[in-house]
């Protein structure tokens, strides 16, 4: 296993993170003397008639169909357990360029609309966001979320109302303190693909056991994981995550990002596009898991030329064969996909195929925020764009080829 300078590499890292730790944090407090506050002063009561800015979406369609608009009324809070947020800064995730294409529509349009409603638009997307609470439903408890709390937080799928907008309402338990380690950017960019990451390994891979899923302890010291696409949103995370927990962890990426993975701390990384390396991670089959941040999906987890006992893609045809085919058809087709791409797997590299997805989980959100507490993660930002720009930020993506997250500021 080539680890020859890994810990030189990883102190070098810890050196940089600090020393932009002590810049920004002097330059904040020259500037503002705010930002990394937990609470400030409450903030002006929401009036009925307030407007907000936010990008709008009345068909589904490509980067062009997204509308600003400043006259947008702000989200209500519906129940007593909701939270609204003023916005600082937002991210865009591969599945906003996919819910833009109409993605999903079909399952997620059922969860929105009320029976007999049939309302689809308009539609904001968005799925995490850092910001500052502004208003909170009966049922929240004021001593762990107070007014004016800088918060960071997650937008559950089925939302019509997504973050690339001013405010947002969301539950209470898809929100906590934002860590005061992060700038409001990098807050903004590490949850949905930090759930992303640990649902796949603790909730769907049992990597910590029981409690790994149900708590925020998370687990799985001296396992093996393998990171197919270790440069991307939720590999630069899953990659720390791992670490953090003592897990050996190989990964692939494309050649030019091989450095910058082995600093966030992989044991072992080859690109993807080299046969000869890609063969050498035959080496250390079987692995505990195979996680698939490439977007390659479960068809492939047969093809590969290494064992393990769990392949968990986040790719997973769920939604798209409903989208297809409709509920009952679709859901069929799935079962047939899963039970097919089982079948393959298991008699040609000794493992399972699963589907992991990202889940708003509390106990997620608590180990994520632990991490960041301890420096043991850290988001890795490709890029970021002022809110005027957000179309910008979705060509970006759709260009793929990303080294960590895409941030929009407010
Ligand atoms: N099911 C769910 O709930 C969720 C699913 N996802 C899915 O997970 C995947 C990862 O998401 P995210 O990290 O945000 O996406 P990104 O686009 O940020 O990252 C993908 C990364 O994979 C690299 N890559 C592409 N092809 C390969 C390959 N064959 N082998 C290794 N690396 C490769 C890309 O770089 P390069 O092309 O330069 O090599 C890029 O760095 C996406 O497919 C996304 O749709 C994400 C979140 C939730």
């Amino acid at each position: 296993m080539q680890t020859v300078g890994f810990n030189s590499i990883l102190s070098m890292r810890q050196c940089i993170l600090l020393a932009r730790r002590q810049f920004s944090a002097t330059a904040q407090s020259a500037l503002s003397g705010s930002q990394t506050n937990d609470r400030q002063l409450p903030p002006p009561p929401i009036k009925s008639s307030d407007k907000m800015r936010g990008w709008q979406l009345h068909n589904y369609g490509d980067i062009d169909e997204l509308q600003l608009s400043d006259k947008l009324k702000i989200p209500q809070i519906r129940s007593s357990n909701e939270c609204l947020v003023r916005i600082r800064a937002t991210a865009v995730n591969p599945i906003d360029l996919a819910m833009l294409r109409g993605y999903g529509a079909t399952v997620l349009n059922k969860m929105r609309c009320q029976p007999g409603d049939g309302i689809e638009f308009p539609l904001i997307l968005g799925r995490e966001f850092c910001g500052e609470l502004v208003q909170t439903g009966m049922g929240v408890p004021a001593d762990s979320l107070s007014l004016g709390t800088r918060v960071w937080g997650v937008v559950p799928l089925q939302s019509s109302t997504g973050a690339h907008a001013e405010y947002v309402a969301v539950p209470s338990y898809c929100l906590s303190p934002a860590p005061k380690e992060l700038d409001d950017c990098e807050a903004a960019s590490v949850l949905y693909a930090g759930l992303t990451a640990w649902s796949g390994l603790y909730i769907t891979g049992g990597l910590g056991g029981p409690c790994g899923a149900a708590t925020a302890s998370g687990g799985g010291a001296h396992k093996r994981v393998l990171v197919l696409g270790g440069s991307g949103g939720v590999g630069t995370l899953a990659i720390q995550i791992l670490k953090s927990q003592k897990v050996q962890v190989l990964a692939t990426c494309s050649e030019n990002a091989i450095e910058m993975v082995r600093n966030l701390g992989a044991d072992f990384v080859v690109d993807y596009n080299n046969r000869e390396a890609v063969e050498e991670l035959c080496k250390y089959a079987p692995y505990d898991i195979v996680l698939d941040c490439a977007g390659q999906g479960g068809q492939q987890a047969a093809e590969s030329k290494f064992d393990f006992r769990q392949y968990i893609t986040f790719s997973s045809p769920l939604l798209a064969n409903i989208d297809k085919q409709g509920l009952g058809l679709g859901a069929l087709k799935n079962v047939f996909d899963l039970v097919q791409t089982n079948v393959k797997s298991v008699t040609q590299r000794g493992g399972l195929v699963k589907w992991g997805f990202f889940s708003p989980a509390p106990q997620g959100i608590q180990f994520l925020q632990k991490l960041v507490e301890q420096r043991k993660l850290m988001p890795l930002i490709d890029s970021s764009y002022g809110f005027g720009d957000l179309p910008k930020a979705f060509e970006k993506m759709k260009g793929g080829h990303l080294r960590g997250k895409i941030v929009v500021k407010l």
